[in-house]
């Protein structure tokens, strides 16, 4: 039996085109894995009429990690559809998702970004609960205290162990008193368990000037599910976009690494996505698992290419997924 076993899931778009080059990558490590394939998303919901199957949800409790390409969720109500990514990371309750940003050798990158984003995984107004009264709609953002808790816990963890130890808490209690003041006050009190980490609070739409103004200032930043949605395209941008940005959903018993980006279907079969976001996704995988040293290689591989190229499209070169991925490996090797 292998080492590790990897649950992939391509899902839909580009995912069928970066998550085999992060497997050639993954297997250019040398490390002993076993690759378990599994299916997700709208393109699987239109042929059998559910967008993730019970046997997916099986592979990814069954393996060590799971690594996920991206899917598709169209912009209007199809009824008995779910969201895959989204279905998942409720079902498995996988309630930290960790977004970082770090400057890349790219053009448009900022200098000295270094941080995290850690937004909440399973509530806010991801609860999809939506309803019509006539010419009203209307949707509810749940707030818990436990939720709160455990995610302010989580970046606090994370803060702690870096060395700015700073954690800007991410808010909108000015105008929602009752649901964002539930999650600020939440956190802030579980700061107090963490003298050495200097916890403070930025109002959501300050938060957005500050990041493009000077990124370099934050660390970790903690916020509620829709704000960190955004915000992480928004760190995402300031490194040189969605082809570059990875993230991880960690629950206590599973995790799910993806890249921020989605199914792409403006650019999907055409062989020219960037596979780099989805790579350092499966970095932050060998993290988790450990794997310490090949996580780093990974990724001073990733920044070696990014420096000397071949690039991809959106990066403004001419490379395709192939020829990157095929430099990315002849520099792991
Ligand atoms: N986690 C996920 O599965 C996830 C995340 C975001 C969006 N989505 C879904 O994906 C679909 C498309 O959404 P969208 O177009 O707003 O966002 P998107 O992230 O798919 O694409 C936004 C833009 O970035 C470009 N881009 C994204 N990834 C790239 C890559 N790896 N290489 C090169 N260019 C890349 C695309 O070509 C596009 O111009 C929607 O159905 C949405 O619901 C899914
Ligand atoms: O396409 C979907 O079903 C979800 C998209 C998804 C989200 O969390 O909203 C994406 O924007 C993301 O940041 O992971």
């Amino acid at each position: 039996m292998a080492k590790y076993t990897i649950c992939l899931i391509e899902g839909d778009g580009i995912g069928h085109e970066v998550i085999p080059a992060a497997r050639r990558v993954l297997e250019a490590t040398g490390l002993d894995l076993e690759f378990v394939e599994a299916h997700a998303g709208y393109e699987y919901f239109l042929e059998h009429g559910e967008s993730v199957p019970e046997a997916t949800i099986e592979k990814v409790m069954a393996t060590d990690a799971t690594l996920f390409g991206a899917a598709t969720s169209p912009s209007k109500k199809v009824e008995g559809f779910k969201g895959a990514i989204r279905y998942m990371r409720r079902r498995l309750d996988l309630f930290a998702n960790v977004r970082p940003a770090k400057s890349h050798p790219v053009p448009g990158s900022y200098e000295n970004v270094d941080l995290i984003l850690v937004r909440e995984n399973t509530e806010g107004l991801y609860v999809e609960q939506e309803r019509r009264y006539g010419d009203t709609a209307i949707a509810d953002a749940v707030i818990t205290k436990r939720a709160s808790q455990r995610i302010g816990e989580y970046a606090l963890k994370l803060a702690q162990r870096r060395e700015k130890k700073k954690l800007a808490v991410i808010h909108k209690a000015n105008v929602l008193p009752v649901t964002q003041g539930l999650f600020l006050n939440t956190i802030m009190d579980e700061a107090k368990n963490y003298p050495d980490v200097q916890s403070y609070d930025v109002i959501v739409d300050a938060a957005a000037m500050h990041l493009v103004r000077n990124p370099a200032s934050f660390d970790v930043l903690v916020a509620t599910n829709l704000f960190g949605d955004i915000l992480s395209d928004l760190t995402a941008g300031l490194v040189g976009g969605l082809g570059i940005a990875p993230s991880g959903n960690i629950g206590l018993e599973h995790a799910v690494f993806e890249s921020v980006h989605g199914s792409a279907p403006d650019i999907a079969g055409q062989g020219v996505a960037n596979p780099t976001a989805t790579v350092l996704s499966a970095a932050m995988l060998l993290d988790h698992l450990g794997e310490h040293d090949m996580a780093r290689k990974l990724e001073n591989a990733v920044d070696q290419v990014l420096l000397e190229g071949p690039r991809t499209r959106d990066l403004g070169g001419t490379a395709g997924t192939q020829e990157f991925t095929d430099a990315l490996i002849r520099c792991i090797k």
